[in-house]
Parts: structure tokens; sequence; C-alpha cells
């Protein structure tokens, strides 16, 4: 490693938004750049992102972050990617064209093929060699429906043309010039076409889905070589790529069975390391890749909530009750209680642990004195609500209970929300300074693999705590709340019918 070297950039590519956010040595961040992202609702529990903003927002960031840094591309030792996962698009790879826009994660559009999938009882099979729970969240579906949308609408396209990939494809195939079309296989094991104890594609499962081969990215390790690129000025190595939410548990330190944590971002994704060894759950949990390297494989237990920060961003740009994320925390002190009004945040169905496709987002309990800080209220309080529902199931399946919760991401700033937490869990809820978990994720692996970092333990002794949350007098009170709670969620579950 030459000297010359002084950071390491990361790209950490959210539902909500793109990131860019140069490390130094100390593993602090020295420069960063945001830009929000668009989101598409064509239809109800639809949800598409435009790929190619989200490449062009990408490289804004990265080269906005270079010069407000003054950092030349000869100083950067390495790119670590990191990237919302299971959104996923089809593009040509002749022109460089997405051929539809990208399918979020969140996007409910094939709940009924899942379903029927179901029927046929291919839950089982799906879940044995994947790990993850059949529904469609995931992008094997999604996929089956964009090229069943190429077909009808692009009859003239040459399928030899056409490759897949979630957002860290695409984002690297533009980043190396066209050159490298791979995933790692943290984000592979997300697409539910990957066998996860084997760590490549799933014949079956590509069969089963009417995917071609040729279409699918490489699976490479989360850590190692994916290319270069020369867009900033000089070659700099891309070495890491993680999905996010593996990313931010690398960070947090969670690198042995019995660590966990649970970040809060445009959803919430509460992961425990699991080890070299596939876990499965008795409860509802997703088995799944944590990270792997060229001769090892680290496995996880997950909780996957769809949305959490989503419905703070809903009441700001949906409802229009607030102005900003940030406000919540003050109305929601104001309110003192929630006043009777429980909120089931199922704007996008329900995932761990009741996995309900068809449920509906719903504030129940409305009496005519409730004000708009209660509801408010409610939706910060259903964002811990869930949480303890996943904490359960997790302590259900491991041997040691929770006993302290590290979070992390955009909503987890909120002080109110992360009171609220402890006390409904009555464990400490440990945040750190740099929130930004997910992107600091990626740093250090990419670091870590250029040499530009020497030791993992270091960096992980050297992150800081910001604030740690105890358990507070309120929290019977808040404890008590929780089953009426879970009252609402029965209400709302099964709400939509099958198409
Ligand atoms: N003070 C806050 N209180 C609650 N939620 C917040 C606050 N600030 C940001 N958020 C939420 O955090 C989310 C963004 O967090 P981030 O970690 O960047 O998400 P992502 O990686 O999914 O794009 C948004 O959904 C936003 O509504
Ligand atoms: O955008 P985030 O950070 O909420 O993460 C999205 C997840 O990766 C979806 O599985």
């Amino acid at each position: 490693m030459t000297t010359d070297k002084r950071y390491v950039l990361a790209l950490d590519l959210g539902t909500t938004g793109n990131r860019a956010i140069l490390f130094d040595r100390d593993g602090e961040v020295v420069g960063q750049s945001y830009k929000e992202l668009k989101q598409y609702y064509p239809e109800p529990g639809w949800l598409e992102h435009d790929a190619v903003e989200i490449w062009q927002d990408t490289l804004g960031c990265a080269e906005d972050v270079l010069d407000e840094a003054d950092v030349s591309a000869k100083e950067v030792a390495a790119i670590g990617l990191t990237v919302q996962r299971e959104t996923c698009l089809l593009w040509d790879k002749n022109t460089g064209r997405p051929l539809h826009k990208a399918i979020v994660w969140q996007d409910r559009r094939t709940a009924p093929l899942c379903n029927s999938l179901r029927r046929q009882g291919r839950a089982e099979f799906i879940q044995e060699r994947t790990g993850l729970v059949l529904d469609s969240y995931f992008s094997a579906t999604k996929l089956v429906w964009l090229l069943d949308w190429v077909r009808e609408r692009r009859p003239q396209i040459d399928f030899e043309n056409v490759i897949a990939g979630t957002i860290d494809s695409w984002v690297l195939w533009n980043l190396t010039n066209r050159q490298v079309h791979a995933t790692d296989s943290s984000n592979a094991s997300r697409t539910m076409l990957m066998n996860l104890e084997q760590g490549n594609w799933d014949e079956e499962l590509l069969n089963l889905f009417g995917i071609s081969p040729h279409m699918m990215p490489t699976i490479k390790p989360s850590l190692g070589e994916f290319g270069t690129t020369n867009l900033f000025g000089d070659e700099i190595p891309i070495l890491a790529i993680f999905g996010d939410q593996q990313a931010a548990l690398f960070a947090h330190g969670c690198d042995r069975p019995g660590f966990l944590k649970c970040t809060y971002g445009t959803g919430c994704f509460l992961i425990a390391q699991a080890g070299n060894q596939v876990a499965r759950s008795q409860n509802q949990l997703l088995s799944t890749v944590a990270w792997s390297r060229e001769d090892s494989t680290n496995y996880a237990l997950e909780g996957a909530m769809f949305t959490a920060g989503a419905c703070i961003q809903w009441l700001r740009d949906g409802l229009q009750l607030i102005a900003s994320a940030a406000e919540t925390e003050n109305l929601a002190q104001q309110a003192q209680t929630n006043n009777g009004v429980y909120f089931v945040p199922a704007l996008s169905g329900l995932g761990a642990p009741h996995w309900d496709m068809n449920a509906r987002g719903s504030f129940q309990g409305i009496t005519g004195g409730v004000r708009g800080e209660h509801m408010v209220r409610a939706v910060l309080e259903a964002i811990a609500y869930q949480v303890k529902e996943v904490v359960d199931a997790m302590n259900r399946d491991c041997e040691n209970p929770v006993s302290r919760l590290k979070v992390d991401g955009g909503a987890s700033q909120n002080d109110f929300l992360m009171q609220f937490q402890a006390d409904l869990l009555g464990i400490p809820v440990e945040r750190p300074k740099i929130l930004d978990a997910t992107a600091q994720g990626a740093a250090f692996g990419a670091g870590l693999v250029s040499g530009f970092y020497d030791s993992y333990n270091r960096l992980i002794e050297r992150r800081q705590i910001d604030r740690v949350f105890e358990p507070s007098e309120n929290a019977p009170q808040v404890q008590d709340q929780y089953q009426t709670w879970l009252k609402a969620v029965e209400r709302a579950k099964h709400w939509m019918e099958d198409v």
C-alpha cells in the first residue's frame, strides 16, 4: 500500500436516498454527499425506482464528496459498495438502458404469483433452498414480472442481450464501464434464486421462475475484487460489496454468534450473526448470508420489517402532516400519550414475523379528541412495537436472550423512538456516533481488503457510542400498550384479496 492512499470511499445506495462517504485511516468520516431518491407509486402497493437516476446520483454524490473534500482519485485506496437489497431490474447490455423501472423490495405486485406458488406446494422447497419465506419482497418474482412485461411490450428485443441484477450489479456494471456483471453473495442470497448452502444460482429455482442463467450476474465473495473504475480521474479498485443490512452488521463488529444489530432506515432490519453454519429459524425469521470471503461464508438470522422510516416519509410527503422527519420527535413528546391511537405500519404488507403480503396500514382507536401529534406519536410507537415482535421471535430462536440492542440508521437519531424502544424491550439501546453504519461497513470491508486498514478489531474498538438509552420508569406502561398494538395488527392482516 503506497502512502498516497488516505481515504476509502463508501457508496451507500439506500431506498430513500443515495450517499457517498469518505472515511479516513481512523475510520472517521471526512466528507459526505447525499441525494434523496424519487419514489414512484404507479399503483397501490407498487413502488419503483428509476435505475438511471440511481446511477447518476451515485456518480454525482461520489464526484461531489471528492470535490468538496478536495480529494483526488489517486488518494482513494478502494471503493466499498452497499445497496438496498432485493430491488432489481433488467437492462440491455448493448444500449446500457434499463428495460423498465426497477421494482423495489417493498413492491407487492407479485403477491398473487407468490400465493399461487404456495398453493402449488412450492413454499417449503423454496425456503429449504434459499432460507427465505416465499414472499413478493424478494427479487425472483419481480424478475418474472419484468420478463413477462418485456415479452409483451418489447417483443422485438433479443433476450441474449438482456441481463438482470440487483442495484449493486447495475451500479457495478456502470462503474466498471460495462465490464463487470457481478454481485456478492449477501445480495444474491436475497434474490430467492441462490442456493444458500452452496452459494450459487440454483438451477431448479432458475427453471421454476423461467430465468435464463445467462442473465444472472456472477456471484463473488463480498470481500474481494470486483474490478476497477476510472470514472473519477484515476483507477480505483472496488473491493467490497454488501447488502446494506449486512454491511451494518459488519460495521457494528457483529462477527460472532450472539451479536446482533437493528438498523432503522426506510425499513427496519434486526440481524443476528450466526457464524459459519446456516442457521434456521422456527419463528419466521430469514436465513441469509451475512458476508463471504474467498474461503468462508458467514450466515445470519434476520427479522425484516418493511416500514419504519418509510412511514415518517409518508407523514411528510403523503399526509403532509409534518415538514421534516426530525419534527416527529418533539411532536411525540408534546403529545405525552398516544391518546388511544395505534398504527399498523403495513404500508407494504407485513414482513417478519407475519409475512402477510395482503396486510395494509391502519390507524385504530381514533376518537374525537385525537390530534395530529397523537397520530405522529402512534406512528413512532409502531416502529418500536414491530421491533419488539421480532426481538421476541429472535429470543425464541436463540440460546441467549437479546440483552442489549445496537442500533443505527436514519430513524435511530430520534431520541423519543429510541427511549420508547428501550422502555418497551426493557433492555439498553446503544446508539453509535456514526449512524451510517451501512456505509461504514462497506468502507471497513473495502479498506481491509486493500490493506488500507490492518485490523478489523481495531476499527470496531475505535467506534464511539453516542448514547445508551436505559429503560425508564415508563417501561411497565409502555409494555402494557404493546398488547393493544398486537390486537390492531390482527385487524390489519389479510386486508387485500388476491386478484
Ligand atoms: N429524526 C428522525 N426521526 C424519524 N425518522 C427519521 C428521522 N430522520 C430520518 N428519518 C427517516 O430515516 C429514513 C432514512 O434513513 P436512511 O438510514 O438514510 O435510510 P435508507 O438507507 O433506507 O435510505 C427516512 O425514511 C426518514 O423518514
Ligand atoms: O433502504 P434500507 O436501508 O431501509 O434497506 C433496505 C433493505 O436492504 C431491504 O431489504
